[in-house]
């Protein structure tokens, strides 16, 4: 299906767009908290001559994680070396990265819920006293000895925050939740990438397509070049609310943002559950996704613009959600229960 990869928020090899990526803390919009608390600890790191503590990025798939953890970087003047949870197999690879760190460097682990636990464990000592436990040689004869460690600050970055082990979790003093954006600050993120690609998008197209953007940064950028492609075909020069609005219905972009898969999500709880609740598990094989896909992409902004709640009996369309589908909830559905 074209429109899947469209409006979902994982990477494709497009996103990997640098020009668009902000470089500051000054550049990057929205994330307010967490963009003030980091320029002050960052500013307090500095002043210290120390390296920053040790941050965990953590929230859905396309708000900044990796962008921030890069200009953390760049704010501090240090290196930035990046790695993933799933790639680094053995705990010899792990402390091959860690020992050719330079002083002060930034270590971003992308995907950090999925390290292998023996590897894991090699971070606990890395991330506490800057040492590395190695054992040497086998047998009777084995010991145990610790080498220390450049400087570094350790930044994790985790679409599922609860899948970090507890000793994990307490190891990064400071720990940031990402948020969906607010359709003010998606119309910035639209504008500024309108004017890096050289777009001309009057302000209410910006709206439009900051509107449709599923709260996400990385679909705003997505949506905006396939917007430009449809601009571009019917030969205007301006981008304006009605072009933005006819590329994204073209795109089966709903007016709320939601895509067919979306679409079809609540429709199965509506139709087949009669509102539910449903089982995570139920959902995904009557959608042929993976349960993390449900998880971790569809499910939470659909939680957040309050059209689905997760219950621990399962998942039930909030009244929101009939309505969005243009249906009334039966007589006797769940839903009231929960909508509260
Ligand atoms: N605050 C922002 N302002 C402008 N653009 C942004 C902002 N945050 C993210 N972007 C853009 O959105 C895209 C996705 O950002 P990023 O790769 O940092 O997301 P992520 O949270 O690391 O996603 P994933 O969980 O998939 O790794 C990038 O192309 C980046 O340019
Ligand atoms: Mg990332």
């Amino acid at each position: 299906m074209t429109d899947k990869p469209l409006l979902s928020p994982a990477r494709t090899p497009e996103d990997v767009d640098a020009a668009l990526r902000p470089k500051s803390l000054d550049d990057f919009v929205g994330q307010k908290a967490a963009r003030e608390n980091l320029r002050v600890f960052i500013a307090a790191a500095k002043a210290r001559g120390d390296a920053l503590d040790h941050v965990l990025f953590f929230g859905p798939p396309g708000l900044g994680k990796t962008t921030l953890a890069q200009i953390v970087a760049r704010e501090m003047g240090v290196g930035f070396r990046a790695t993933s949870g799933p790639v680094i197999a053995k705990s010899g690879d792990l402390a091959a990265l860690l020992t050719n760190l330079e002083d002060g460097d930034v270590l971003f682990i992308d995907e950090i819920h999925r390290l292998q636990p023996a590897v894991e464990e090699v971070l606990y000592p890395a991330m506490e006293d800057r040492a590395l436990d190695l054992m040497i040689g086998e047998g009777p004869s084995a010991r145990s000895v610790r080498i220390d460690l450049p400087r570094f600050t350790l930044i994790g970055a985790t679409t599922r925050q609860g899948l970090l082990t507890t000793p994990l979790r307490d190891r990064f003093g400071i720990p940031v939740r990402l948020s969906f954006y607010s359709i003010e600050e998606l119309e910035k993120v639209v504008s500024r990438a309108a004017r890096l690609l050289d777009l001309p998008l009057s302000p209410d197209g910006a709206t439009e397509v900051a509107r449709r953007s599923r709260g996400t940064p990385r679909i705003a950028g997505r949506l905006l070049r396939r917007v430009r492609d449809f601009a571009h075909a019917a030969g205007h020069d301006l981008v304006d609310a009605k072009a933005a609005d006819a590329a994204l219905n073209r795109l089966e972009v709903d007016r709320l943002g939601l895509d067919a898969m979306d679409r079809r999500y609540l429709m199965m709880i509506a139709d087949i559950y009669r509102g539910g609740p449903v089982g995570v598990e139920t959902l995904a094989a009557g959608l042929s996704e993976p349960r993390d896909t449900v998880e971790e992409v569809i499910e939470p902004y659909l939680i957040q613009l309050g059209l689905i709640a997760r219950t621990a009996r399962g998942r039930c369309l909030n009244a929101g959600g009939w309505k969005h589908l243009g249906l009334t909830p039966p007589e006797g559905a769940q839903e009231s229960l929960f909508d509260s």
